[in-house]
This record gives C-alpha cells, structure tokens and sequence, in this order.
C-alpha cells in the first residue's frame, strides 16, 4: 500500500503544523503529527506479508510481524493485524505510550469526559491527554467505541469507565466536558425516549455533579437547537425554529432542555457553566456506518457504490474539521465566556454541490496512490428525512471576539484527511 505524505495547510494558505493555543492560562498546542499519529498509526496498517509489514525480533528470540506505515520520516505502526485467511484480526499492546506533558501538580487538571469514546470525546482526550492531564473517560459505549481510546489505557493519567450518565456517578474532577449523547440522525432517533433520558437525566446527574465538586460544566450543545432555521446564518441570539413532536425532537428539544437546565444550575446554584452550540463536524473515527453525510459519501465513493443525495440536494450545511471543533471547545472552557457559543466552519455548501467535492477529493487521493477505479460512482437521490433543516451556517462573531477562535481548516484539507483515514482502514480489511 502507498501513501502520499500528508501535508495540509489551513485557509490563509500556511502550512498547519500544530493545533491549539496558549490561552486563558490554559496551553493546549499540540503537534499535529503526534495527535496524526494516533489515529491513522492504528489504521495504517498491512498485512503480514505485505511489503510493508516488518519482522520483528523479539527477546525471546521469536519473530513477530508488525505492520509498518512509513509516512515522511515517520513509522505509524500497527496495533492491530489481520489475518485475511480466517477472517480474524489480533490487536497488539503498545509497549510505549506516545509521550505526555509532564505537568506541576499545580497545573494538571483532574477532566471528566462523558462519552470520551465517541468521535468527538476520543479527539478531546487525545488533547488533553498529551498535554498532561488527568482524563477519566466515562461512556456506555452505545455509539462510542472502545478502539478510539484503546491507546491510553492502562497510562497513569488515564482511566476508562464504562457508565451510563442516566444514573448518577461520583468522582473529583475540576473540568467537567459533558458530550455524552448520540448524535447522529439514525442513531438519536433508534431509541427517541433513551436519547431525551441521555439529554435530560445525564445532564442533571452531570450538573449535581458540577455543583457538588465545583467543577466547571462545559456542555456540547448543538446548532440543532435552531431547528429548521428561519433566520441565516445563525447567531446565538436566535431562539430557533423546532418542531416539538417531530422525529428530531428528542435530540433538538432534548439539548434545549439541557441548555435550559444548564442555566439553571447557573442562576440557582452559581454552578460555573460553558455552553457550545456545535455545528457539523467531520473527521477521523467518525463511525463510517452512523448515516452522516461526510461519512456516507466517503465511503460509498471509496467502495465504489452510489452516492445517496437525500432530496433534490438544495439543502445547506456548513461543514468543520475536528481539530477546530477541539480548539474552541478547550478555548471555551477556559475562557470567561458564559454564553453560549456557536462552533462551527461558515463555508457553506449545497449538499449536491458536496457530494461532487467529496467525489473529486476521492478520486484525488485514489489517483494519488496509484489506485484503479473502475467507473466513476454516481450520485443518486433518494427521499428526504422528515424535518431535514433547509440551511445551516453559523455565524462564529461571539467565537471570534470572545475566544479569539477561527475555523483554521479547510474543508478540502480535512476531507483529504478523512478519506486517507478510511482508505487505511478498508486496507486494514476493517471497513
Ligand atoms: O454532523 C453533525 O454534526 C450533526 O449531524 C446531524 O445533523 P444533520 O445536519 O442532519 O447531519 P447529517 O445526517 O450528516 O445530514 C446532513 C445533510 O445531508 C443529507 N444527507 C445525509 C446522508 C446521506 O447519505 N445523504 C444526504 O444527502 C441530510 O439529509 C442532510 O440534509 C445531527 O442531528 C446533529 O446533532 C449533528 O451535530
């Protein structure tokens, strides 16, 4: 299997070497090499046998193969192998965790991360990891899973426990990240009562939490509070447009009501509270079967299948890379800011003119790696999901006055990055 190295430079055309800042008293820059590198080391992976696997070995004198991923000058390595013969796959152990910050007792934060395992809690983790704190993962694994995280376990700074935040949970924490929640349209609507308890009861369990430990609260809200919008873009000041029995209800009406509960405890118990309005998101660990838009047309385009186009494909979205998402949420955190705050990538597409991009930056990246194609896929159009939000962009004014926090990434270098990000993975036989 080949590569082209990655190299991604953001909007203003600059090489991005780093992600984060030092803000707020709070240093949260990390390389963007050694975050890269976990998570496409475990997927970059070959097969035993491949010209790119390595014989290791070991002390014992016996021989081990490794699969080995050479990117630039630096080697991703496996943890994982699989066995095309019988369809199995072993996992291996890392014998050295990629270092962290070491941290004066003075600094390190003792961080709570519900649903540390999904997509956007794993990213999180991998931040706050790296940079020197004590994280505890707490996640139910219903659409998280345990491989996003699986390289820290059994590190001091780390732990991960298996809870549901329907049910209260006690620990000592000074930063509370909330997130736990499904969030994807299939998935939130599978079990509508279960994703309103997750919302509601989480959240209060998680406040109780807060007050009691004086920690502070940050919640991950969404720019589905908006609904289907009458007012573009979006500002924090808009009371939203949401249908309260519709199939999107429990998780639109659900987050209202966790941000409803959220100042609350603010007013009534000085609980100290962030809220962040998160637009779209795509990146790696994005489970490629969850039924989101970036994630569906990667992988039918990389497989070869038809791209489904829900509607006549009019709709908007407006679409950020993960590692800004990461960016405003720890800006936010530690900021002064109250307020709920939008984060979000204003460049905004038609979601016909988006699977055409996600098409060409595939078949860039296939073209790149020398890979045949045997026809180019289709787009198609299939029927649009009930109360689907015509228009969504935000507008990212408070984020950038009160964080001082922009959208750094373009699309079409995130995208490049995610389709690397599945290609290795299909070449893993895991997708
Ligand atoms: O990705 C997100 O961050 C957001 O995803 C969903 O919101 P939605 O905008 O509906 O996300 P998608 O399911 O990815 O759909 C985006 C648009 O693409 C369309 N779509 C989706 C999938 C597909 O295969 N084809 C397709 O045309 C949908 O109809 C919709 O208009 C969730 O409801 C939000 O909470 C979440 O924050």
């Amino acid at each position: 299997m080949t590569a082209a190295p990655i190299r991604s430079v953001d909007k203003s055309g600059v090489e991005i070497t780093s992600v984060g800042f030092n803000r707020f008293g709070f240093d949260s820059q990390v390389p963007i090499d050694v975050l890269r590198s976990l998570y496409l080391r475990p997927h970059y992976a070959a097969r035993i046998g491949d010209s790119t696997s390595e014989t290791l070995l070991k002390e014992d004198g016996q021989v081990e193969d490794h699969a080995v991923f050479n990117q630039g000058n630096t080697a991703y390595q496996s943890k994982s192998i699989f066995y095309p013969e019988t369809n199995s796959i072993s996992y291996t152990t890392l014998s050295r965790f990629t270092p962290v910050k070491l941290l004066p007792p003075s600094q390190r934060k003792r961080i709570l991360v519900t649903g540390g395992a999904g997509f956007v809690g794993s990213h999180l983790v991998d931040r706050l990891m790296l940079l020197g704190h004590e994280v505890t993962v707490l996640d139910n694994f219903f659409t998280g899973s345990k491989t996003t995280v699986s390289h820290w376990i059994g590190h001091p700074n780390f732990e991960m426990v298996r809870h549901d935040v329907v049910e209260p949970f006690m620990i000592e924490c000074d930063q509370i990240y909330h997130l736990a929640c499904p969030a994807s349209p299939p998935h939130y609507q599978f079990n509508a009562v279960k994703t309103i308890k997750t919302s509601f009861m989480g959240t209060l369990n998680m406040l109780g939490l807060a007050k009691r430990t004086k920690a502070r609260f940050l919640i991950s809200s969404t720019s589905e509070v908006y609904g289907d919008p009458e007012v573009h873009p979006q500002h924090e000041e808009y009371w939203g447009h949401v249908n309260p029995i519709g199939p999107r209800a429990c998780y639109d009406e659900g987050k209202r009501v966790a941000e409803t509960l959220t100042y609350g405890f603010q007013r009534q118990d000085g609980v100290d509270v962030r809220v962040a309005r998160i637009f779209n998101t795509y990146g790696p660990r994005m489970n490629p079967y969850d039924g989101r838009v970036v994630s569906n047309f990667i992988v039918q385009a990389l497989k070869g299948e038809d791209m489904t186009v829900y509607g006549d494909g009019k709709q908007t979205r407006s679409f950020q890379y993960i590692h800004d998402l990461i960016d405003g949420l720890i800006a936010l955190m530690n900021s002064d800011e109250t307020r709920p705050v939008n984060i979000g990538n204003g460049d905004e597409f038609t979601i016909g003119e988006f699977a055409e991009l996600v098409r060409e930056i595939v078949e860039k990246v296939q073209d790149e790696d020398g890979d045949k194609r045997i026809r180019r896929v289709n787009i198609i159009h299939k029927a649009i999901p009930t109360d689907d939000p015509q228009m969504r962009r935000p507008d990212t004014t408070r984020a950038k006055e009160s964080l001082q926090w922009q959208p750094r990434w373009t699309v079409r270098m995130g995208l490049e990055e995610m389709v690397r990000y599945y290609k290795a993975k299909m070449a893993e036989g895991n997708l």
